[in-house]
């Protein structure tokens, strides 16, 4: 689903490289975080992958394509198939949660029937059924990036990555978060997420890749967040 073979990313000339050297290959249906201290290289790995930034050296594979192949006009595709959650929700403030999640099928012109049907089921799938005419600021933090998985859910992509999901939340409101990226996982969506949130990777038990100043220092099975303990 995703491979990385010897990759490099240096972002500016002289500068340490940002990631170094990293292979790793993540199956279809796999649940992978990734951690590491702040300026490890978490967030170069997910940009890599969605192709907003390229790799100084190594191969990239993603969704069954070189990554190095994919002409510009054809990257929106590939980001199609790729779903993004982020610590900071990034919805339209503006816009009710119906809206905030119908926007990513209109993007890519599908029909309205196709819409009313998907947006509602997608909202059951995250919880917030019922709650379809609120604003942004009339949820709760973790409400707020449910609907942010919804958008990033209900266009089915293969893959979804997620930078810090529960960086905004409380401890009891991460667990909802995390059994709902859980339940998306077990319906056979991979899962990259990146995170600091020691408690939730070692009650998950599932594969942690971690980084050390760009180099992969850990890739472990059932992992913790810390390998001493
Ligand atoms: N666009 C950029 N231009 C220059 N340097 C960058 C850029 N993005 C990241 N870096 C550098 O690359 C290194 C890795 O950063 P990255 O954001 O991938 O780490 P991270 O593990 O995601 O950190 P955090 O946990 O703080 O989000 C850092 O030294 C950072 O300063």
């Amino acid at each position: 689903m995703i491979r990385f073979e010897n990759v490099s990313k240096v972002y500016a000339r002289g500068a340490r490289p940002a990631l170094d050297q990293v292979s790793l290959e993540i199956e279809r249906g796999e649940f992978v975080f990734l951690v590491g201290s702040s300026g490890s290289g978490k967030s170069t790995f997910l940009n890599l992958v969605l192709r907003q930034e390229r790799p100084t050296s190594g191969q990239i594979h993603a969704l069954g394509k070189d990554l190095a192949q994919i002409s510009r006009w054809k990257v929106p595709h590939l980001r199609r198939q790729i779903g993004t959650v982020f610590q900071d929700f990034r919805l339209l403030s503006n816009k009710s949660v119906f809206e905030n999640v119908a926007i990513a099928p209109q993007v890519i012109g599908k029909p309205r029937h196709h819409i009313l049907s998907a947006v509602p089921e997608v909202l059951e799938l995250v919880g917030l059924d019922g709650k379809e005419k609120r604003l942004p600021h009339e949820l709760s933090g973790g409400e707020q990036q449910r609907v942010a998985i919804a958008r990033a859910m209900v266009n089915r992509p293969a893959v979804l990555l997620a930078d810090e999901p529960t960086g905004n939340l409380d401890p009891t409101t991460s667990i909802g978060i995390m059994r709902l990226l859980d339940r998306i996982n077990r319906t056979g969506t991979t899962i990259v997420m990146a995170t600091h949130d020691d408690e939730i990777v070692d009650q998950m038990r599932k594969r942690v890749v971690e980084l050390s100043d760009g180099v992969m220092v850990r890739d472990q099975s059932r992992g913790v967040y810390g390998a001493s303990r």
